[in-house]
C-alpha cells in the first residue's frame, strides 16, 4: 500500500493521538530537555512496507505545535514534502515495526528508567517478580517473572538497530536503552501507554525494593 492510498481520515485520527499522548506524557514530566519520541503506525503493514507518524527532532514535546509530526516509510524517510526532520530515533521505531507490526511505540526517558538500566547493565536484563502490574503484558501467570531487556546506547544510532533485534522478546513490548530511556510498543497507541505506565511502575518497584533490601 503506497502512502496515498491511505485515508486522511486515517492519518488525521494518528496524529490527533500523538498529540493527545505526547500532551499527557509532557503533563507528567516525561520529555525532560527535548527527550522522548512517539509514533503511531497508518495504512497496511507487510514487514517490507509500511507507514508510520512520528515526532518532528528536536522539538520541545511540552509544546503544542502545528509542526510537531510527519508521517515517514519503512526505512524512516519522510513518506510527504516536508522541512520537518523525523526524530532521530526513528530508525529504532522503524525496527521495532518490522519486528512486531504493532500499531504504536513511546519512548521516554526518566530516571528510573536510567537508573534501572545501568544497576542491571551487567545482566542486560532488568528481573521482575511477581508483580501485579506484569498483568498489563498480557502475562497472568500467578508471581510471573519477567526479564525486560537492555541494550547499548551507542550514539550512532543504526548501531543500536541489530542489538534491538537481538534482545527482542514478542512476549515482553519494551526495550530499554542503557542510561537512555525505554521504548515500549503496543498493538495502538491505548496498548502502548498501558505498557509504558506498566514500564515506568516496574522500574520505581524495582528501584525502590533494591533500596530496600540494602537498608536504605
Ligand atoms: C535531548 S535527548 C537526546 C535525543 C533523544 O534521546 C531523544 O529521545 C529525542 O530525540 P528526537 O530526535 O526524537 O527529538
Ligand atoms: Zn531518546
Amino acid at each position: 500500500m503506497s502512502f496515498l492510498d491511505i485515508s486522511l481520515e486515517e492519518k488525521q485520527k494518528a496524529l490527533a493521538e500523538l498529540r493527545d499522548v505526547k500532551q499527557l506524557f509532557a503533563d507528567r514530566g516525561w520529555f525532560a530537555g527535548t527527550s522522548g519520541n512517539l509514533s503511531i503506525r497508518v495504512g497496511d503493514f507487510t514487514p517490507e512496507q509500511f507507514h508510520f507518524a512520528i515526532t518532528a527532532s528536536g522539538k520541545d514535546k511540552s509544546m503544542q505545535t502545528p509542526e510537531d509530526f510527519l508521517f515517514v516509510d519503512q526505512q524512516g524517510k519522510p513518506a510527504e514534502t516536508t522541512r520537518l526532520k523525523p526524530s532521530a530515533e526513528t530508525l529504532i521505531h522503524c525496527e521495532i515495526y518490522r519486528l512486531t507490526g504493532c500499531g504504536a511505540i513511546f519512548h521516554v526517558h526518566t530516571v528510573f528508567n536510567n537508573l534501572i538500566s545501568e544497576y542491571f547493565w551487567d545482566r542486560k536484563s532488568v528481573p521482575v517478580d511477581g508483580v501485579e502490574l506484569i498483568k498489563a503484558f498480557n502475562i497472568w501467570d500467578e508471581e510471573a517473572h519477567i526479564d525486560i531487556p537492555i541494550v547499548s546506547n551507542y550514539a550512532d544510532i543504526p548501531r543500536i538497530v541489530p542489538e534491538v533485534t537481538s534482545a527482542f522478546n514478542p512476549q515482553i513490548p519494551g526495550i530499554i536503552l542503557r542510561k537512555h530511556g525505554i521504548y515500549a510498543w503496543g498493538a495502538n497507541a491505548f496498548e502502548a501507554k498501558r505498557h509504558l505506565e506498566a514500564f515506568e511502575f516496574i522500574f520505581e518497584y524495582v528501584y525502590r525494593w533494591e533500596l530496600l533490601k540494602r537498608g536504605g
